[in-house]
């Protein structure tokens, strides 16, 4: 059971929930995309993409996609994680799972995606629907916890095993389909400020 438990999030619909720091509680509550949020915040701005690949869901997606529990509870997906980099520093890990399920025409452009960002696809498309952000504190253990010290160790950037990490997450429904976009905030992210209106 412990095991169980190590592997998952407690998610929270609301921020205070998770007692985030403010310089990161103003990101994990942003609206609209993060994309054109990071872009206001960067000279440069990069989704480098680590994989997009057929997986299982983790333990804690399957309730949130609406996937019938099989097995080990966990359903077959695609999945894509990327860092996303502001003057090529990274400050956010993206996961996003799409059901294997799905139909092609629910996400067309998803599978071809490449280093365009995602939130250019939802946020441009009024057939998508955003459902709420749900926020959750992620320990040491939790798999996209490791993961995103993963991706920043083989970016030579070290983040303590005991370093909490702050997510967030979103359903977007299309058609029949489900996506949730899974983004957890990197410690270099409270150090962006906004680029000044004449800065070039
Ligand atoms: C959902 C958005 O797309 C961003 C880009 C992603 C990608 O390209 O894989 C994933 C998550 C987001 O941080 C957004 O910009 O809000």
């Amino acid at each position: 059971m412990r095991e169980r438990s190590l592997r998952r999030a407690n998610w929270y619909r609301h921020v205070l929930a998770v007692n985030a720091p403010v310089a990161l509680a103003c990101w994990l509550t942003s609206g609209g995309s993060l994309t054109a949020r990071l872009k206001a915040h960067a000279g440069t701005f990069r989704v480098q993409v680590l994989r997009q690949r057929p997986a299982q869901c983790l333990a804690d997606e399957s309730g949130a996609l609406g996937l019938p529990r099989i097995g080990n509870g966990r359903g077959r997906c695609w999945e894509r994680e990327v860092l996303l980099r502001c003057d090529n520093t990274p400050v956010v890990f993206a996961h996003t799972v799409v059901p294997m399920s799905a139909d092609a025409a629910d996400w067309p452009l998803f599978s071809a995606l490449g280093e365009r960002s995602l939130g250019t696809t939802l946020f441009g498309d009024p057939m998508v629907a955003r459902g709420p952000l749900e926020y959750a504190r992620l320990r040491g253990s939790h798999p996209l916890a490791r993961r995103a010290r993963a991706a920043l160790a083989g970016q030579g950037i070290a983040v303590p095993d005991e370093l909490l990490l702050y997510a967030r997450r979103c359903l977007y429904r299309r058609r029949q389909g489900t996506l949730l976009v899974t983004e957890v905030f990197l410690p270099q992210v409270a150090a962006l400020v906004p680029k000044t209106s004449n800065t070039r």
